[in-house]
């Protein structure tokens, strides 16, 4: 049995599509509570965080002077949601993050770092996001997060929650990356990240991926999941902002989650991207409840 809240972080301010604010409650609405619950956790839904902002999206993106898009916004959002991933931890629950655009892990990750000290993270992507405002082409921070929790690029999103930067390159594992930008490239080869892209997944299998990517995480005092939706294939999931095609197949997804689930390690995840409006008919916020019961222990047999 794990004690669970889920914290809905319905930021839309790291990317410019309007409708990923409404991913939270499109997997409410679609059983997410209740199918955790029949597993046999106990579930609390703490509801959304908001930040001090009147909206969790701008219609006009703006600019600041080192090219972040909405920079104060999701400074500000980063820092009410690592205090709501803080307090779960201290209560002895698991955070279970719903958004939202994947700038979110930029608090939700800053907040577990500070209870782990050699915290690994399991990054499930189409994308590396691994961009700093040194690097980004589009000064999109939801490709950010990985870069800014390496401690690089501007400052106060380094700074969110401590000082300093939040994770090791050593403990970090991409799995399903089709879509690099150049600067992401040559950043992973620099450092040395370990990161199975789509190839190395349709070589291996995803099983024996995830299986490796655990072993090189074994020595971390715990390990968050970062699931972005836009690692399975668009035709698993229409419903996210930037859809990469030759994606994972749900099947493969759920083979995955089932060997993650049974680590002791797991200790914090967030699932993120879905946008309802992009949906077709609610398919995408209906398999990410899927995703979600895998994670915590749900079974074929
Ligand atoms: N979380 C995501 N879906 N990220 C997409 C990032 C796309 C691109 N690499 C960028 O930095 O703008
Ligand atoms: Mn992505
Ligand atoms: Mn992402």
């Amino acid at each position: 049995m794990v004690k669970i809240d889920i914290i809905g972080a319905p930021t839309a301010f790291g990317q410019p599509k309007l409708g990923v604010s409404l991913g939270p409650d499109a997997v409410r609405f679609s059983g997410l509570e209740e199918n955790l619950k029949s597993l046999g956790h106990d579930v609390s839904d703490l509801g959304n965080v908001y930040g001090n902002y009147k909206t969790v999206y701008r219609k006009d993106n703006v600019k600041d002077g080192q090219g972040l898009i909405n920079f104060d916004e999701v400074r500000d959002f980063s820092e009410h949601l690592s205090q709501a991933v803080d307090n779960t931890l201290k209560n002895k629950r698991f955070p279970f993050v719903i958004g939202g655009d994947h700038s979110l892990s930029i608090g939700s990750v800053s907040a577990v770092s500070h209870h782990y000290s050699n915290l690994g993270v399991l990054w499930i992507d189409a994308h590396g996001d691994i961009n700093s405002s040194d690097t980004s082409p589009s000064g999109n921070i939801h490709g950010m997060p990985l870069g800014v929790l390496l401690g690089e690029g501007n400052e106060a999103l380094v700074n969110i929650n401590h000082k300093g930067a939040k994770l090791k390159h050593e403990n970090i594992v991409l799995v399903g990356v089709r879509d690099l930008d150049a600067g992401e490239k040559a950043y992973i080869k620099k450092h040395g990240i370990k990161c199975y892209t789509m190839s190395d997944v349709a070589r291996l299998g995803l099983d024996t991926v995830i299986t490796k990517a655990l072993k090189h995480l074994q020595e971390c005092d715990g390990i968050h999941l970062s699931l972005d939706v836009d690692s399975l294939d668009p035709m698993e999931m229409p419903g996210t902002g930037t859809k990469v095609d030759g994606g994972i197949f749900l099947s493969d997804m759920l083979l995955a989650l089932n060997i993650l689930s049974k680590t002791e390690q797991l200790v914090s995840a967030d699932l993120v991207e879905v946008n309802p409006l992009l949906d077709n008919r609610n398919k995408t916020a209906v398999k990410a409840v899927t995703l979600a019961e895998y994670i915590f222990g749900q079974s074929q047999i």
